[in-house]
């Protein structure tokens, strides 16, 4: 594949520093294409494979309750393989789930066991179809809040004080109902259990001498769900599972150790965080398990996607349709972000934040290059909630500067995809990123992500070609990036390829129905072998 010099484009604009000039590979351009083509590269058959029975378990789902990426993937992912397989989802019944229009029909009952209550399973079928189980248990999910505590914007285990027992109770549940105890008409085959809050589910399973197979997905591993260890009694977790090839991560109880110790599988949501979670500078102190994993083949990278409703053309929050080609309707929207943001009208570029404000994402190093973009000419908006010491620095840069930078704190998806829609530049300065979701909806509205090179982001972004990777998580190297932003935003021409590069749409939840079908087929099979051998 060739780098060369945009045809057509002066050498000058697309130069920043003697001998740095702005490459595109030719054959990734998209330059003569008429419109935004979202048409989707065939994916690999999955036909081929037996259809299953899956529980797909989860703390959070968009379609009631969303702190992040997890609540998007929750949503989107169960339905797309539902094109294949009979999945359900099971979720903890939070305020917002007893507050929906949705009946909810009583289905099951739960025991009490050690210290986790007793509780009743209901069944919701959502308008699409999607049979939704909800674990009903009011003293542990119905409060004012989010699902892991009353702060925003973390997946952490320090919200809620009683987090290990609430997601203690969602994972046994998810191991009853897998082992049919739950008194439901269907029973599962194999658990899709995601991120920390589900990570007992597994290891409750082989406590107890059930052997249903099961898929463990990493969103974040950051996030791990660790307590104390004096809290096994009540969680009902046996003494002799507390040790270093069990549950016990250097002194503590880890959530997050159980789900990748126990699991069949682990995957993580792109492959160079699978490749980046085995080394001790991503590992969170789990990379010499996860090498283990990985050399037992037991771990691997499946992909996000993104779904239908992210389509500029069609998404009615935004003020105005738009498609490649057609940018008035882009610009209608950045009209509506500058207004609402009380931004003044300007012909330099906007560049936008849509992110949780925490460390992980990177929110130190916009705030330092803000002062640098606002005297190149550009505006910044913010949307996002999070550490509060963050919040209030972005509310000072906001006042610092009146008119050039906008800053929203708090949660609004609507907002959020008008920001897409409307911005030229999304900024995703993580520190890591297992996949991250957000890039690919900038990237759909043609907004280019401007994206340290790592996990998911890696994957995603073609460089100079979908948006601007930089290498080092520091200013210098984010600053080059940006510059060459505001570089290619000078030069219409190669503005507008790149962007119609970036809105091609390539990352769709359709292409990973095939690697989780087989990744399902081949753990049953092997758990089915083991069966066998140990009857
Ligand atoms: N203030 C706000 N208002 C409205 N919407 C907002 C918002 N702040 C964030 N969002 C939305 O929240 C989602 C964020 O998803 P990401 O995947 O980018 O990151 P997150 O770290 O939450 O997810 C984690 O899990 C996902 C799923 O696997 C991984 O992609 C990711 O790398 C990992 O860190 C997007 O839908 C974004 O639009």
């Amino acid at each position: 594949m060739g780098n060369v010099a945009l045809k057509g484009i002066d050498s000058d604009t697309t130069t920043d520093s003697p001998g740095r000039a702005i490459t595109i590979p030719t054959d990734s351009l998209t330059l003569d294409k008429p419109d935004h083509d979202t048409r989707e590269p065939p994916a690999p058959a999955s036909s081929g494979y037996p259809s299953q029975r899956i529980l797909f378990v989860t703390a959070e789902i968009a379609d009631f309750v969303k702190v992040g990426g997890l609540g998007d993937v929750s949503s989107a992912l169960p339905r797309a393989l539902a094109a294949h397989h009979d999945i359900r989802v099971l979720i903890p019944a939070y305020r917002e789930v007893r507050d929906s229009a949705l009946k909810i029909r009583r289905v099951g009952h739960l025991p009490a066991y050690a210290d986790l209550p007793a509780c009743e399973i209901g069944e919701v079928t959502c308008a699409d179809g999607l049979v939704i189980y909800v674990l009903l248990c009011s003293e542990l999910y119905e409060r004012a809040g989010g699902p892991y505590g009353t702060g925003p914007g973390g997946y952490g285990s320090d919200g809620w004080e009683d987090n290990d027992i609430r997601f203690a109770r969602l994972s046994l549940a998810a191991a009853e109902i897998a082992a049919g105890h739950a008194g439901l008409e269907w029973c599962p085959q194999l658990l899709h259990l995601n991120d920390w809050a589900c990570g007992l589910a597994p290891a409750y399973l082989h406590w107890q001498g059930h052997n249903v197979p099961s898929v463990f997905t990493i969103h974040n591993l950051a996030y791990q769900g660790l307590y104390d260890a004096s809290r096994c009694a009540a969680l009902g977790i046996l003494d002799s599972a507390f040790h270093i090839e069990g549950v016990e991560y250097y002194g503590k109880l880890s959530f997050m150790k159980a789900g990748i110790t126990y699991a069949s599988h682990v995957t993580t949501v792109s492959a160079t965080y699978a490749q980046e979670i085995t080394t001790p500078e991503f590992g969170c102190g789990l990379d010499g398990l996860l090498r283990c994993k990985a050399q037992q083949g037991r771990l691997s990278g499946i992909p996000n996607g993104i779904d239908d409703s992210w389509d500029p053309r069609t998404d009615a929050h935004l003020v105005q349709a738009f498609s490649a080609n057609d940018w008035r309707g882009k610009r209608a929207n950045a009209e509506y972000v500058r207004h609402r943001f009380g931004l003044a009208t300007s012909a330099g570029p906007l560049f936008a934040m849509v992110s949780r404000m925490v460390h992980q994402k990177g929110v130190d190093l916009v705030i330092e290059a803000a002062a640098s973009i606002v005297q190149a000419g550009g505006q910044l908006v913010f949307i996002g909630s999070g550490e509060r010491r963050v919040e209030i620095q972005l509310d000072r840069l906001a006042e610092r500067y009146p008119g050039a930078v906008g800053v929203y704190v708090g949660f609004d998806e609507d907002e959020a995809r008008c920001i897409y829609a409307g911005s030229d530049f999304l900024l995703m300065p993580s520190r890591f990123e297992p996949c991250g979701l957000s890039q690919m909806y900038a990237q759909r509205f043609g907004s280019l992500p401007i994206a340290h090179r790592t996990g998911g982001l890696a994957d995603t972004i073609e460089d100079g070609v979908t948006g601007f990777l930089f290498d080092e998580v520091h200013l210098a190297s984010f600053m080059q990036a940006i510059q060459q932003a505001f570089l290619v935003y000078r030069s219409t021409e190669l503005f507008h390829a790149m962007r119609r590069a970036a809105m091609t749409g390539r990352y769709h939840w359709r292409q990973s129905i095939a690697p989780y079908t087989q990744l399902y087929q081949r753990i049953s099979e092997e758990a089915g072998i083991e069966a066998q051998a140990a009857g």
